[in-house]
């Protein structure tokens, strides 16, 4: 796969999260400060990668700074971008199942190799549909609609009667089966 990534500080694991990637396989092209000549700050790396997304010049995006809520409200401001920041490999699998998710933003705070590891392994191990229900394809089209018509809340393509899902049950499970009923 070709990963854009970006991060607004040459930190350490910002550097291992290139140098996993493509020990994995990957094509990496790098953004912000772990390029010379690029603008480093969080706004304008995170969206160099997600416009590298939404172009087509790469598949998906990992966008990083310290907390990692700016580089995924940057990437998220990219029609066609779909950030999610984070934090474990639980929600790392969640993302990008039920919502599709391209683009995955990390804390560079609480990265450490092991959790870096973990959620990557989530995240490209995670089957892009597996078990995404009709609700979740409807949520994911709907970001779509909110993108094209920001002031029409719900409109047009919201489904009837939305169902009330139940909390996934607790605990961690990464990389297992759905735990969401
Ligand atoms: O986590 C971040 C944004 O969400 C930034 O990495 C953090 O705020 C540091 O940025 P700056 O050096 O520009 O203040």
């Amino acid at each position: 796969m070709r990963i854009a990534v970006s991060s607004d500080m040459d930190e350490p694991i910002a550097r291992q999260a290139v140098e996993e990637l493509r020990r994995r396989g990957h094509a990496v092209e790098v953004f912000g400060a772990l390029r010379d000549g690029d603008r480093a700050d969080w706004a304008w790396s995170a969206e160099a990668a997600a416009r590298a997304v939404a172009s087509g010049a790469a598949d998906q995006a990992v966008v990083c700074c310290w907390t990692g809520a700016g580089a995924s409200m940057a990437a998220n401001k990219v029609p066609g971008v779909r950030a999610a920041l984070c934090g474990d490999a639980y929600s790392a699998r969640g993302a990008r199942v039920w919502s599709d998710a391209n683009a995955l933003a990390l804390s560079l705070r609480l990265l450490s190799g092991g959790l870096l590891g973990e959620i990557l392994d989530a995240w490209f191990d995670a089957a892009a549909d597996g078990d995404r229900d009709a609700q979740d394809r409807a949520n994911i089209a709907h970001l779509g609609a909110i993108e094209s018509a920001p002031s029409a809340p719900g409109a047009p393509d919201a489904p009837p009667a939305p169902t009330v899902k139940s909390a996934p049950a607790a605990g961690p499970s990464a990389g297992g089966a759905s735990e969401r009923s």
